[in-house]
C-alpha cells in the first residue's frame, strides 16, 4: 500500500493469480554492510564459484573485480573500450553475469533484463554508506515500478554483512544528522545478516555483536562467515517480501530468538533484565510484541493503526505532534478461522497479505516486529488498546 491523500486505501487480498504472476519474476536482492565488511569478498565468490545458477550481480563499482575476472576468464572489461565484446556487462564462465551500475539502479537493470534475460536471480550491491530502505521501497510497491520493470523482478530481500571485528563499534559511533547511523539503518532494513570475519575475532566477541544487531532488529537470521563463505539458498530466495508459496521460511521472524521477550525498552545500553529486552541505540529501537488471536475487525483495526503511524508518523488519536518513524516492519497474525495474514513494510510502504500455505509449527498468537524512531510505551499502549478494544 502507498500513501494517497484522495483515497481511502482498503486492504487488499492477493489473489492466486497474482502469486503466481510472481512466483515467475527474478528475485532481487539488495546487499548492503558496513564499510570494508566483505561485500565484494562475498560477490566475487559468488561471481567464480560453481553454484549452478545464473546470477546477475550489479556493482557500484565495476572495477577491481571485474578486471580480475575479466583476465582470468579473457573477457574485455568495461575499462577497455576498444576490444571486442565490450560492454559493461561481463558474463562470466559459471553463469553469472556481472553489471556497472554507474548508471543508476533501475536504469541498469532494465538494460540487463532487455539484453539478457533469464537470470535466477539478481543482486544489487549498493555504496557501504547507503540506507536499504529507500533502495528496498523503489523495488516494493512502488507504482511506477510494478508497472515497468515490476513485472519482471521482484524484491526478495535486503542482506547485510556486518564486520564481525568493527560492526559493533561501527553500529556504536556511526550517527548522521537525524541521529540514526547508516550501519543502524542497515540492520533495521535486514533480512537476513552475514556476520562476517569470524576468523578474527574471538567467540565471546561474536556472541556481542550478535546479541547487539539482534537488538536492533530481533527477527533477522545471522550466518556466522569467513570470507564470505555461505550457503547460497540462506541468502537467495528467502521471500523476505511476498506471501506466497515459500510461506515457511518468511515465518523464520517468529520462531528466531524467541529469547528476546516481547518489548524492547529505551535506554542507550543492554537492559540487563532479558524479560524486558525492549532496547534503543542512537535513536533507533526495536519492538517485538505477541499479538493475540485476530478477528477480522482487528485487522481492520490493526490495519488503520499501522496505517496512520507508516503514512502520517504519529500514533492514531495522537495530535501532540510526537513522531513515530518506522524504518521497517514485520507481523505474522492467526485469525480465529485459523487463516494467517502476513504484515511486510519498509519506510512508509506496507502490505498485509493472506499466507496462502501453512506455516509449520506456528505459535497460537502472532507476532508483531517494529523497528524505527519513537517506538516508547506509549505506542505499545496505544497497540494495547487496540487489542483489547476487540477482546473486551
Ligand atoms: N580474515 C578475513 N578477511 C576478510 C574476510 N572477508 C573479507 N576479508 C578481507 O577484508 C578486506 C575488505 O573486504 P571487502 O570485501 O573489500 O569489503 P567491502 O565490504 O567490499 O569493502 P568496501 O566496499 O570498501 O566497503 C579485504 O582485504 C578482504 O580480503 C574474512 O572473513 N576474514
Amino acid at each position: 500500500m502507498e500513501p494517497d491523500d484522495d483515497e481511502i486505501p482498503v486492504l487488499v487480498e492477493h489473489s492466486e493469480q497474482v502469486d503466481s504472476t510472481v512466483a515467475h519474476r527474478v528475485p532481487l536482492t539488495i546487499i548492503c554492510g558496513f564499510l570494508g565488511a566483505g561485500k565484494s569478498t562475498l560477490l566475487k565468490r559468488i561471481l567464480t564459484e560453481r553454484h549452478g545458477y545464473r546470477i546477475a550481480v550489479i556493482m557500484n563499482e565495476f572495477g577491481d573485480t571485474a578486471d580480475i575476472e575479466a583476465k582470468r576468464i579473457n573477457v574485455s572489461s568495461a575499462d577497455d573500450p576498444t576490444a571486442e565484446n565490450s560492454e559493461e556487462f561481463l558474463e562470466l564462465a559459471n553463469g553469472c553475469l556481472c553489471c556497472s551500475v554507474k548508471d543508476a539502479g533501475v536504469a541498469a537493470i532494465e538494460k540487463l533484463m532487455e539484453r539478457k534475460g533469464g537470470f535466477d536471480h539478481i543482486l544489487l550491491e549498493t555504496t557501504g554508506l547507503a540506507d536499504p530502505g529507500p533502495i528496498a521501497s523503489m523495488f516494493w510497491q512502488n507504482e511506477d515500478f510494478t508497472s515497468g520493470l515490476g513485472r519482471d523482478i521482484c524484491l526478495d530481500g535486503v542482506l547485510c554483512v556486518v564486520d564481525a571485528v568493527f560492526g559493533r563499534q561501527q553500529m556504536e559511533e556511526d550517527h548522521t544528522v537525524d541521529g540514526v547511523g547508516e550501519s543502524l539503518r542497515q540492520i533495521a532494513c535486514a533480512d537476513v545478516v552475514l556476520l562476517n570475519k569470524v576468523d578474527l575475532t574471538s567467540e565471546t566477541e561474536v556472541n556481542e555483536v550478535e546479541d547487539l544487531i539482534h537488538k536492533v532488529n530481533p527477527s533477522v537470521p545471522i550466518h556466522r562467515t569467513v570470507k564470505g563463505e555461505i550457503d547460497l539458498a540462506h541468502i537467495m530466495n528467502i521471500n523476505a517480501y511476498t506471501a506466497g508459496s515459500a510461506s515457511s521460511k518468511r515465518g523464520n521472524f517468529i520462531h528466531e530468538h524467541a529469547q528476546c521477550g516481547d518489548s524492547h525498552d529505551s535506554h542507550d545500553s543492554h537492559d540487563t533484565d532479558h524479560s524486558n529486552t525492549h532496547y534503543q541505540l542512537r535513536g533507533i529501537s526495536s519492538l517485538q510484541i505477541s499479538c493475540p488471536v485476530f478477528t477480522p475487525l482487528l485487522l481492520e483495526k490493526f490495519d488503520e493503526w499501522i496505517r496512520t503511524i507508516l503514512w502520517e508518523n504519529r500514533l492514531m488519536g495522537d495530535d501532540t505532534g510526537r513522531e513515530i518513524k518506522i524504518m521497517r516492519c514485520k507481523g505474522l497474525f492467526i485469525m480465529e478461522s485459523g487463516e494467517q495474514y502476513m504484515l511486510q513494510g519498509v519506510q512508509n510502504l506496507y502490505d498485509i497479505t493472506k499466507v496462502d500455505e501453512e506455516i509449520t509449527g506456528i505459535p497460537d498468537s502472532g507476532k508483531l516486529v517494529l523497528i524505527g524512531k519513537g517506538l516508547d510505551s506509549l505506542l505499545q499502549q496505544s497497540l494495547q488498546n487496540v487489542f483489547h478494544a476487540q477482546i473486551s
